[in-house]
């Protein structure tokens, strides 16, 4: 059995009190929401054979249909991860350090409500802090008021890395049929407690008149996470939608204590197109949600910068169902191996996007922007692969 996650007490003597967050009300109305698949982690220490491969059997449909799952019973309780230090809205400006989304290719730092540059852009109403490698190095690079609850911080972090992930990553090279340990050793970064990916504590405020008419209820554009896995903590507040295979947005819906498990574009590539790196975005919530703050905490989690990614050809079931040509990642990558170009590695091809970053509901400068069966698309060139993206 996999150890439950136990953190440093909240209550340690200097720490000050935190008010757990308190759940605002889930929409009543009557949404089109997306039909996820569960998977109750524990379930993968199960003695009985049987019952492994009957969640192996379910996460297969569910990232081959969807890209997305709802994880549960993964060892951090629903009253823990109420607890979990909240990201402090404006006391984070104090001893911040700025965001640096330009040159370097990463987005450490707090970010302002206003896009995604170091210099001030149009208000987009979201707020973050992300946390990578630097900041769990150098508590210079962490706000002064998140100090006092670091020890719960890194704990977290190290729990959500070394033990969530690290079976996520085990029932999906099951689900390659190679050994538990493969996507682990030789697809996940592992230094540190995010090793190459980040943690961000996120609020989405309510939209205000400029941020309506900007991005006209879309709060950030299509698009796919690059790492491997993306582990979203469910929350009330429902604007994460996922593009369907039938080309439909759809809300995700709050499944409380639950993660929202997102596969990267890396595993993708890796699995050779039978997992779904799937779209999302982020919109306005329903109606009656409107009015309502938006708490978002994530971590994604980064292949190894150094690797240019290949489908897993030792994997039986690549051998035997062979590639799957689906939209996405893993087509536009054959292409450049096809006219003998080289791959670009993992850094390159997350620090190239991140260096474009902009205001989360505009096209990129270099953007094309086309209609597919009436559908607005964004299609965009990084690193000689084309990508298209529903806006
Ligand atoms: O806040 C969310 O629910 C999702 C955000 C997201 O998709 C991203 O930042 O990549
Ligand atoms: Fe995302």
């Amino acid at each position: 059995m996999a150890e439950l996650f136990n953190p440093p007490a909240a209550d340690l003597p200097g720490k000050p009190f935190v008010e757990q967050w308190v759940r605002p009300s889930t929409t009543k109305l009557d949404i089109d929401w997306a039909q996820l698949r569960t998977i109750e982690l524990s379930l993968l220490d199960s003695p009985d054979p049987k019952v492994v491969q009957n969640l192996v059997d379910t996460c297969r449909a569910a990232i081959r249909d969807d890209g997305f799952i709802f994880l549960t019973d993964y060892g951090v309780s629903y009253d823990q991860h109420r607890s979990v230090p909240p990201p402090q809205h404006e006391r984070r400006r104090q001893g911040t350090p700025a965001l640096e989304p330009d040159e370097s290719g990463t987005f450490a730092g707090w970010k302002p409500r206003f896009g995604w540059r170091r210099d001030k852009g149009a208000p987009d109403g979201i707020e973050h802090y992300n946390y990578y490698q630097p900041q769990f190095e150098s508590m210079d690079k962490v706000p002064t008021c998140m100090h006092p609850f670091w020890d719960e911080i890194l704990a977290f972090c190290n729990y959500l890395t070394y033990s969530v992930n690290r079976r996520l990553l085990k029932l999906l090279s099951k689900v390659l049929e190679l050994p538990d340990d493969w996507l682990w050793d030789r697809v996940q970064s592992k230094n540190g407690p995010v090793g190459q990916g980040y943690f961000r504590q996120a609020m989405y405020y309510p939209a205000d008149a400029d941020v309506t008419a900007r991005g006209k209820g879309t709060r950030m554009n299509g698009h796919c996470d690059y790492g491997t896995t993306t582990m979203l903590f469910s929350v009330p507040i429902s604007s994460l939608q996922i593009w369907g295979r039938d080309e439909k947005w759809r809300y995700v819906k709050y499944n409380p204590g639950a993660l929202v498990i997102n596969i990267g574009e890396t595993l993708e590539l890796v699995s050779g197109g039978h997992f779904r790196a799937t779209r999302h975005r982020v919109v306005d919530p329903p109606e009656d949600q409107l009015k309502e703050e938006r708490l978002s905490i994530v971590l994604f989690q980064a292949s190894e910068g150094d690797l240019r990614m290949e489908p897993a050809y030792e994997s039986p079931l690549l051998k035997r169902e062979g590639c799957i040509d689906s939209q996405g990642a893993y087509r536009e990558f054959k292409k450049l191996r096809e006219k003998g170009m080289a791959i670009p590695t993992n850094r390159q091809w997350r620090e190239v996007q991140i260096a474009d970053s902009h205001h989360p509901t505009d096209a990129a400068p270099n953007d094309t922007i086309v209609y597919i069966n009436g559908a607005k698309h964004l299609k965009r060139e990084y690193l000689g692969v084309n990508i298209l993206l529903p806006a």
